[in-house]
Formats: structure tokens, sequence, C-alpha cells
């Protein structure tokens, strides 16, 4: 793929105008031909490296204003917001996207609302992807998942593509990494969605406000007057984010339980397959078989269904589409039984709240006894660590402590502070062993949630990312159990 410097800015005149075959903001990619973008980081200033990507070829720079690149040779544009204007570069670059797209926020629920969102699509008979922690997932293209919002180029790349396959609607996760780095500046969005927020990556946004400031970037900056906005307002951050889709124009479909929620969620019964809803929309009430283990899943469900309706899916049958969900890989499934009678669960809680709602719903289920086994991941908000504990304390009847990608940090250091707020936890760092102890432990009517990895498949210890699945491990033990139900 090739556009000039000129068409890439959208027409402007270039002073010695340059050919550009591709972007990337790490020095260490630059192939010839390449645009680097010279970012100051939180680790390190991307801005040093520009003479090592002239050296490897780049063609140009976009980098902050006022950066001194001396003798460069080639054109350097600056801006004051080099990663917006590199989004939006990235779009230009690609060319197409699909014509309906929407954005999914929240601290848990983004991965569940996209593929829902996906799957009611699909039944309504369009081609449709969700883009997000699972990769890309549509008939057409599949890709690993990587971040939960891929880079620039990388989410561009997968658009057009997507677009020139015929797939004319995609749901895409909006982390609030992502929101804040701009990388979704460039992506032409019909309609956003917000689940919940929740204690997280308080590492990375420092407190509450600036966490909620970047999620509400995809309601205050990204969506255009006119787009729509699903709002789960039983969480009292929908309600301010409501007020600011209000003040930008924005068709507002609003969710939950709550009496001002539109598209309203009446009543919940259990199963043992799922649960049957009761839904309020338009002066209609639907009753709907939703096959779906976990109170929380009506509510993605719910949003999901909202995002289809505000982006023009006929409501009747997008409600009754959600009788044929499937469940999402990781996220409250059923792996198999026990020889003794335990029912195992993976599921990705990997926050207080997660791990609260999921808990919660296990209890819906009324087992003998609730077990958790789950870890925190280093390098990441370290606060949450003896939340995490305390809320298992609560909720669950034993506790398993173990080691939950560790990254630079000390493993056991990580379980320790888990264990301030959950002195009963029986502390086994190799998670394996972990779970194996555990299921060993089950008895009849009783119920296991191995938390945290979900769909993963690794374990990352330093830089080192070891293979690993918690569904696997699970299967594998089942199996050898003899329990003929592990997969
Ligand atoms: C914390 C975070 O989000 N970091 C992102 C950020 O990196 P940074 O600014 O901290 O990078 P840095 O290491 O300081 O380097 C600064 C710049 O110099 C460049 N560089 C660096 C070294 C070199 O030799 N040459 C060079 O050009 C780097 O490519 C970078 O552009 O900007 C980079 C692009 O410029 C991102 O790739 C990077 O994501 C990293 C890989 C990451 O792990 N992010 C995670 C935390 C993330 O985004 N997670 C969310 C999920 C959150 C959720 O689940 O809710 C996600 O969307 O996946
Ligand atoms: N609506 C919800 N409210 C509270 N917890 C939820 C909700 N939906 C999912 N969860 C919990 O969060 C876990 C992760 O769900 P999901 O993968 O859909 O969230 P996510 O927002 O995509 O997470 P990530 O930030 O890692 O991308 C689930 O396994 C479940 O434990
Ligand atoms: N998207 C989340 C995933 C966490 C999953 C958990 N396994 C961990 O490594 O902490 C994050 O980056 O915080
Ligand atoms: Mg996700």
């Amino acid at each position: 793929m090739t556009v000039t410097l000129a068409q890439l800015l959208g027409g402007r005149r270039v002073a010695g105008d340059v050919t550009i075959t591709g972007m990337t903001v790490d020095s260490r990619r630059v192939q010839p031909g390449d645009l680097f973008v010279a970012l100051p980081g939180t680790k390190v200033d991307g801005r040093k490296y520009i003479a090592d990507a002239i050296k490897a070829g780049a063609s140009a720079i976009l980098t902050t204003e006022g950066t001194a690149v001396e003798g460069a040779g080639v054109p350097v544009i600056e801006d004051a917001n080099p990663r917006r204007r590199y989004a939006e570069l990235a779009a230009r670059f690609y060319g197409t996207q699909p014509k309906t797209q929407v954005a999914v926020t929240g601290t848990n629920g983004k991965t569940s609302v996209a593929d829902f969102t996906r799957q009611i699509w699909q039944a309504l008979g369009f081609e449709a992807a969700s883009i997000g922690t699972l990769g890309v997932r549509s008939g057409v293209v599949k890709r690993p998942g990587g971040l939960t919002t891929p880079d620039p180029m990388g989410l561009h790349e997968v658009l057009a593509e997507l677009a020139k396959k015929g797939v004319d609607h995609a749901a895409i996760e909006a982390s609030s990494h992502g929101l804040d780095q701009y990388r979704l500046d460039g992506v032409r969005l019909s309609a956003a969605a917000f689940t919940n927020l929740t204690r997280d990556h308080m590492d990375y946004h420092r407190t509450e406000q600036g966490y909620f400031y970047a999620k509400a970037r995809l309601f205050g900056e990204l969506l255009g007057p006119g787009a729509g906005a699903v709002i789960n307002v039983d969480d009292p951050w929908g309600l301010i984010l409501e007020d600011i889709a209000w003040a930008r124009g924005l068709r507002i479909l609003t969710v939950g339980c709550h009496e001002k929620a539109v598209l309203r969620l009446l009543n919940q019964e259990v199963t043992a397959t799922g649960q049957i809803i009761e839904v309020l929309f338009g002066g209609h009430r639907h009753t709907i078989n939703l096959p779906l283990v976990g109170a929380f899943q009506a509510h993605n469900a719910l949003v999901a269904a909202g995002l289809v309706i505000i982006s023009g899916g006929e409501p009747r049958h997008a409600l009754m589409a959600l009788e044929d969900l499937e469940g999402v890989p990781g996220r409250m499934e059923l792996i198999g039984e026990s020889t003794t009678g335990g029912a195992v669960f993976v599921d990705y809680a990997h926050t207080p709240d997660g791990l609260r709602t999921v808990l919660k719903a296990a209890r819906s289920h009324n087992p003998n006894k609730l077990k958790v086994v789950f870890g925190c991941g280093g390098d990441r908000d370290a606060g949450k660590r003896p939340q995490m504990g305390a809320v298992a304390t609560e909720l669950a009847d034993e506790v398993y402590i173990t080691d939950d990608n560790p990254r630079s940090e000390d493993a056991a250091a990580i379980r320790s502070e888990i264990k301030v707020a959950c002195a009963s936890g029986i502390e086994i760092g190799d998670r394996g062993k972990a779970i194996e102890t555990a299921i060993a432990s089950l008895e009849a009517g009783d119920m296991l949630i191995v938390a945290g990895k979900g769909h993963e498949e690794g374990q990352t210890v330093g830089e080192t990312v070891l293979p690993f699945s918690d569904i696997v491990t699970v299967r594998e033990i089942l199996v050898a159990q003899g329990a003929g139900n592990g997969g």
C-alpha cells in the first residue's frame, strides 16, 4: 500500500513530497518508506529514536510541536497531539472501514458485549465482526488477540480488510488505555455503549476521575452529533455519561433495571443452564430464554441488543436473537464436572467488581460449597489485590490464592498483598497445582470458579510467556480423574 505524504495529509501542499509505504510508532520496526511517529511515552521518549528511524529508511516523521530535528533530510510534521493525528492518518492510509461501527467501553463486560453484538447482527443477517481482547472474530477474518484496543495501524488494517471482504458491521472494544491514547480517533462510529465503571487501572490513570474521563472521551469527543449512546444507567457513572450525551446531541438508549431505563430488565429467573428474563421496550414486554449462566450476562446481552437497535436493527428481532446467543470463551464457561459431582467454571474476572459479580452469580445457583482459585497480575494496579482478597473471603467458602501473570514482579509478594485481606486463603503459587488441589477437594453440589485468565493461553513470568491455559488445565485434570466430561 502506498500514498504520498500530501495525500495522507488530506491534500495539503508538502515541500519535497515523499511516498509513504507504512507507519509505525516503534523505531525498531521502521521499514524503508515508513512514516515514523515519535511519541513521548511512559517509559522512554520515542523522540530520542528519530535519528535511528531515519537511518532505517523512514521517509517522514510525525512528532510533537517544537521537537528539534537537526538535518533530518525528510519532512517533519509537527502536531500538538501526535497520537490523535497518527490515528487519523492511519484511517486515511487504509481508506475504508465497515459502514456501521460501534464501540464498547466499561471496566467489565466489553468483550462479552462486543461478541454478543456481533452474534445478534449475524442472526439478523448482517456480515459482522467483533474486535478486542479475543482478537478479530468474524466469518471471513479471524485474528488472535493482542491489545484489547489495537494500535491504530493494526486496527485500520483490519477494518479495511473486513470492509473489502463484505463485513459491514463491526463492534470494537474501547479500553481506557486505548481511549486515553487516541487509538480509536480515526474510527467512524455510529454508536457506543457503556457497561460500568469500577476499580481498575489506577497504576495508569491515577484517580477514579482520570479513569472515568478516559472512558467519557468516547461519548464527549469521539461520537459525532446524532450518533447513538447506549448507557447502563444502573451505574451512577452512567447517569453522568447520559448528561454528556445529551449535551452532545447524541441519540440515547438507556439500559438497566433502573426505572428510567428505556430498555429495561424487569425480571431474572435463574435456570440450570441460563436464565429467563423479562424485558420492557417500547411499551412491549418480552420474555426471553437467555442461554447464558450469570446474572451479569443479561445486562451485557441487553447492552448488545441496545447497540444493534440504536444502529438500525429491528428491535423485536434483536431481542429474540438473544435466545440463540453462545457464551463467550472463558467468561463463566462451564468446563465440566468432577467425578465427585462438583461443577468447574473458568471466568475472566480480574477486578474486585468482576470477582464479586461472578461469585454472586455462582451463589445464585445455590452450590453446596463455592470455591475460587485466583491471583492478580503483576505490573498492574496493585491496589486491587487486597480488594479482590476481601471479595473472595466474603463470598467464597474456600479460596485458593495463586499466580496470574506476575510479569516483572515477585509472585510471592503479589500473593501476600492479596492475603492481607484473605487470611484463610490457601496459597499455592503454581497455578496448575492450585487448580488441581481445588478440583480434588470438590464434593457433590460444589462449584469451583477458576478466575482471572479466562481465554488466555500463557502465564507471563518476567518477559517469558509460558504456555498455560485454565481451560485446558481443568479439562486435563477432569479427564485424568476419569470424569469423562472434560471436553
Ligand atoms: C501502558 C501503555 O498503554 N503503553 C502503551 C504506550 O506505550 P508507552 O508510551 O508507555 O511506550 P514507551 O515504552 O514509553 O515508549 C514510548 C515510545 O517510544 C517508542 N520506542 C521505544 C523504544 C525504541 O527503541 N524505539 C521506539 O520508537 C515506543 O514504540 C513508543 O511509541 O503507547 C504504545 C504505542 O505508542 C503502546 O504500544 C503501549 O501499550 C503497551 C504495549 C501495553 O501493554 N498496553 C496495555 C497496558 C494496554 O493498552 N492495555 C489495554 C487493556 C486495558 C483493559 O483491559 O482495560 C488494551 O487496550 O489492551
Ligand atoms: N456487566 C458486568 N458487570 C460486572 N462484571 C462483569 C460484567 N460482565 C463481565 N463481568 C466479569 O468480568 C469478566 C471479564 O468480562 P469481559 O471479558 O467481557 O470484560 P472486558 O471489559 O472485556 O475485560 P478486559 O478489560 O480485560 O478487556 C467476566 O469474566 C466476568 O467475571
Ligand atoms: N486487560 C486486563 C487483563 C488482565 C488479566 C489478568 N490475567 C492479568 O494479567 O492481570 C489488564 O490488562 O489489566
Ligand atoms: Mg475485553
